[in-house]
This record gives C-alpha cells, sequence and structure tokens, in this order.
C-alpha cells in the first residue's frame, strides 16, 4: 500500500470559544483528487489552511509528503500549491505578469507560458486581471497554485460564484490538473463537484470527519441505496422477489402511471424495509415493479427473473446519491439541495436510462 501523501490525525482548531475543527482524521493517497466536502462552516478551509501550513492546530498530527507543516513550512510551500478562497490580485497585473511574479518565488517553477496554455488562458496573457471574467480568474489562481511545480494542490471551493458553465470549464481543469500527476485536496459544499470530480470524499459537519469513501460508497450509505424499475415480460411468480436477500423493498404500480410506483397498502413479507408496499410478486406484465436493496440487489434480482424466463423490460436503474448520503450522515440537507443536485440527478437518470 502506497504512503499517504498527506496524513491527518485527530486535528483540532478553536478560534477563541468558537471551535472550527473538533476532530478531524484524514488520509490523502498520491495521485487522487480528495473531497473535503461539508456546509459551509463545517471546519473545511481551518482544516486544509493547517495542512497548508497557514494556520497551527491546537492539537493533532499533521504530515504532507513526509514533512510537518509547523516546522517545514519552507519546504513544504515548495511542493504544495494553494489556492484559496477569495484570493485576490491587483487589478492592473496582467495574467502573464502574475504567472511571472508567482514563478520567482521558485527555484524549479513550470513554464508559465505552458501553464496558460493548459488552462485555456493563451488569449488572455496579456489582459488584466480586473478585466478576467470569474471562471477566468478562477483558472488563472489554479495556474498560480502550479507555478511551482507542486506535488499536491489545494484547492479551496473553487468554482463557487461560478456559473453552470465556468464551473464545468473549470471541473475540466481540475482533471487536468490530476494528468499532470498532482495530488488535489479539493475543498467544495456543492455535492455534485464532489461526484463528479472525487476520488474520495471526506464529508466534515460541526468540525468532525462524519463519513470517508468513494462517492459511490457514501451514496451506498444512504438509506435509498439502489433502485431498479422495469416491466416483467410476464407475471412475477408469487414471492419471488421477497425471496431474494438483498431486496429490501418491491412495489408495482400500473404502467399507465408513470414509473414512479405508488406505495400501497399492505406489505412485502420481508419486514426490513419497514415500508408498506404492495408485493410486487404477481404483477401483470403491464405494470411498473419497483425493486429497492443494497449490495447486489441489481444482479439478485436479474438472476432471480432470468431463472424464472422473465426479462425486465424497460430496466432503468438509480444509485442513491451524494446528495442522500449527507442528509442520512449529518441528519440535514446540504446547502445546495437545489437545482444543481436536481440536475445532477436528472443527468443521472437519463444515463441509466440509456444503459
Ligand atoms: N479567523 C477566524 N476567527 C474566528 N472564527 C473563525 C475564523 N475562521 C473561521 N472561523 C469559524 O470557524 C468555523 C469553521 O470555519 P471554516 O472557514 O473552517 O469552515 P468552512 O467549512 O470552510 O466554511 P466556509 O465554506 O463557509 O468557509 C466557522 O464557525 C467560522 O465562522
Amino acid at each position: 500500500m502506497p504512503t499517504p501523501v498527506i496524513e491527518v490525525e485527530h486535528l483540532h482548531k478553536a478560534y477563541g470559544s468558537t471551535v472550527a475543527v473538533e476532530d478531524v482524521s484524514l488520509h490523502v493517497m498520491p495521485g487522487e483528487i480528495f473531497g473535503v466536502l461539508g456546509r459551509n462552516g463545517a471546519g473545511k478551509t481551518t482544516t486544509v489552511e493547517i495542512v497548508g501550513g497557514l494556520r497551527h492546530a491546537d492539537a493533532g498530527d499533521v504530515r504532507v509528503l513526509g514533512l510537518d507543516p509547523r516546522r517545514d513550512a519552507r519546504r513544504l510551500h515548495e511542493q504544495v500549491g494553494l489556492q484559496l478562497q477569495e484570493s485576490e490580485l491587483p487589478g492592473r497585473i496582467t495574467v502573464r505578469e502574475a504567472l511571472d511574479l508567482y514563478a520567482a518565488f521558485y527555484a524549479d517553477p513550470a513554464d508559465p507560458a505552458s501553464l496558460v496554455a493548459d488552462l485555456g488562458l493563451t488569449e488572455k496573457a496579456d489582459t488584466q486581471y480586473q478585466r478576467l471574467s470569474g471562471g477566468q480568474k478562477q483558472r488563472l489562481s489554479v495556474a498560480l497554485a502550479l507555478v511551482g511545480n507542486p506535488q499536491v494542490a489545494i484547492l479551496d471551493e473553487l468554482t463557487t460564484g461560478l456559473d453552470p458553465l465556468a464551473r464545468r470549464e473549470t471541473w475540466g481543469v481540475v482533471e487536468a490538473v490530476r494528468q499532470r500527476g498532482v495530488t488535489i485536496v479539493l475543498v467544495t459544499h456543492l455535492m455534485e463537484e464532489a461526484e463528479r470530480l472525487c476520488d474520495r470524499i471526506a464529508l466534515i459537519d460541526a468540525g468532525r470527519v462524519v463519513a470517508t469513501g468513494t462517492p459511490g460508497e457514501l451514496a451506498a450509505r444512504a438509506t435509498a441505496g439502489q433502485v431498479l424499475r422495469f416491466r416483467p415480460s410476464a407475471p412475477l411468480p408469487a414471492g419471488l422477489l421477497d425471496r431474494v436477500p438483498t431486496v429490501t423493498s418491491a412495489t408495482t404500480a400500473p404502467a399507465a402511471s408513470g414509473s414512479m410506483p405508488a406505495e400501497v397498502s399492505g406489505s412485502v413479507s420481508d419486514s426490513r424495509s419497514g415500508t408498506a408496499s404492495r408485493p410486487a410478486s404477481g404483477s401483470t406484465p403491464d405494470g411498473v415493479v419497483e425493486v429497492r436493496g443494497a449490495d447486489n440487489v441489481v444482479q439478485d434480482v436479474l438472476v432471480a427473473l432470468h431463472q424464472h424466463g422473465i426479462r425486465p423490460l424497460g430496466l432503468q436503474l438509480e444509485q442513491g446519491s451524494l446528495e442522500d448520503a449527507f442528509v442520512a450522515l449529518t441528519g440535514r440537507a446540504s446547502a445546495d439541495a437545489g437545482p444543481s443536485v436536481t440536475a445532477a440527478r436528472a443527468a443521472r437518470r437519463a444515463k441509466n436510462r440509456e444503459a
């Protein structure tokens, strides 16, 4: 197993009587995009500023590339690129001047021209900072974080305030940075961003890590689990789905009512779901069956159907989302439980339908 690039153990930090970070532990592995996800005020920025050597912890251990940010600050700054929230530059400095200025701080900087090209800023190289769009400013701030050829880049709320198009462009930039072999810590409160970009995520709430895992793992921990919908090519034998151990609930609805079966009285014989629902078994070929479950439920249901020569027509699959996980793990909705999440879900559903 490779050595983690960043090791944080039981970090604690208070500002006077405000505890910003109660107890945070996390490990970031080489080459990954690691998300630090949480609502505003959860303690994300304080955590990464301590990792980047900008603040000192009250308690806990931090190692970045084997260095102690407090004792080895100078060496750390050569290896870690920081893009911080709301970093502003003088309005009249041009893109090229800013990069040359930052490059001068390093013994072995990246070539500013190629960085500008990689980040799609070549045409703006001689444009003043004050004349850049929000997305261009963010791309410049990523370029400045990378000009020292760092092994680790910390990107804090990179896309906050950007319109959806600029946000997507910036996501492409983050992926391109990873392609250069840079390990990335991405601080965000946006579920869609974390889901789209991150290999693993630490979900932080009230100064504590409440869960760590891949977006899929976190989503699977949410109660929703996985959902399948299909029209059986023939009536389901009685009790067929109830006997599949990974199924937690199965319902059926007339096809005419759409793909969202109504929950109706009666219950499946398996009480694990705790949900009142009409048994799907015995449904007609016209009905849409909705099955919920965990782990291998998709495979298990398809095998059970196959054994009875039944085909799942119009099969749709839906994973529990990171938003579901956030609510399940913190007991409240995220800050962005709005259109962006809805759009992400719609896109995912559309993708599932195509599959
Ligand atoms: N310099 C400071 N002095 C006093 N309190 C602070 C300071 N910096 C942060 N805090 C407080 O510490 C808590 C955690 O803040 P932090 O910025 O680390 O959270 P965050 O998750 O990054 O939130 P945001 O996304 O809003 O920046 C908040 O209650 C914040 O008000």
